[in-house]
């Protein structure tokens, strides 16, 4: 079971969301933004790293023509946030004109979206909205309010399906919470 090779190297797994409720949740928000933009197609904004495999979800269940592009950003460091986002990569498309939709895994303290956001909507779009699999709200220091969410969450340190702990863990099919035990062997 995946959660046993990470308590082998000290970290504590809590079972937080299972596949199936993630599934559950892509699902109904692809009907809601199939429902939204009836008639018109969609320019998907990828926030690499996290979110590429809820986006890979989402954008199969969508019943609207999308086009796909990507930008990486980064501010993390264990489990805080440096202050600082970095673009690693930004987007190839022009987006002036378009309806843009950012995909995100999660909106935590706020900055990483501020800084995309403001960015975005300097590029001239014709309509800008935020889908995020998870909005935990507990750390939020920037506003940002995302117009779909799949799971508002309380606190804790989430990892698995895109979600990171230094790299690790995204591969993990269920969002655990985690926690490092002591005496863990790294
Ligand atoms: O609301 P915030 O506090 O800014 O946190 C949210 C951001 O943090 C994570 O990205 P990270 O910088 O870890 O890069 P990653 O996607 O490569 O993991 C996550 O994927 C979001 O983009
Ligand atoms: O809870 C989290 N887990 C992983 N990455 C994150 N980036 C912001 N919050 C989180
Ligand atoms: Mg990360």
């Amino acid at each position: 079971m995946e959660r046993q090779l990470w308590l082998d190297r000290g970290f504590d797994l809590q079972l937080r969301y299972s596949k199936d409720r993630i599934n559950a949740e892509i699902a109904r928000l692809a009907a809601e933004i199939s429902s939204d933009f009836q008639g018109q197609s969609l320019l998907i904004v990828v926030v690499l790293k996290g979110a590429f495999f809820f986006a890979a979800d989402l954008v199969r269940e969508l019943k609207v023509p999308v086009e796909l592009d990507y930008v990486t950003l980064s501010s993390y460091a264990g489990t805080s946030t440096t202050g600082t986002v970095a673009i690693e990569k930004d987007l190839a498309a022009d987006i002036a004109g378009r309806h843009v939709l950012v995909l995100e895994d999660i909106v935590d303290t706020g900055l990483t979206l501020t800084r995309l956001m403001d960015l975005l909507q300097q590029r001239g779009p014709e309509s800008l909205n935020i889908c995020t699999l998870i909005d935990k709200k507990e750390r939020r220091q920037a506003e940002v309010e995302p117009k779909y969410v799949g799971i508002a969450c309380e606190g804790g340190f989430l990892v698995g399906y895109g979600l990171d702990l230094d790299e690790q863990m995204r591969e993990l099919s269920n969002i655990y919470e985690v926690r490092q035990t002591p005496g863990g062997v790294e």
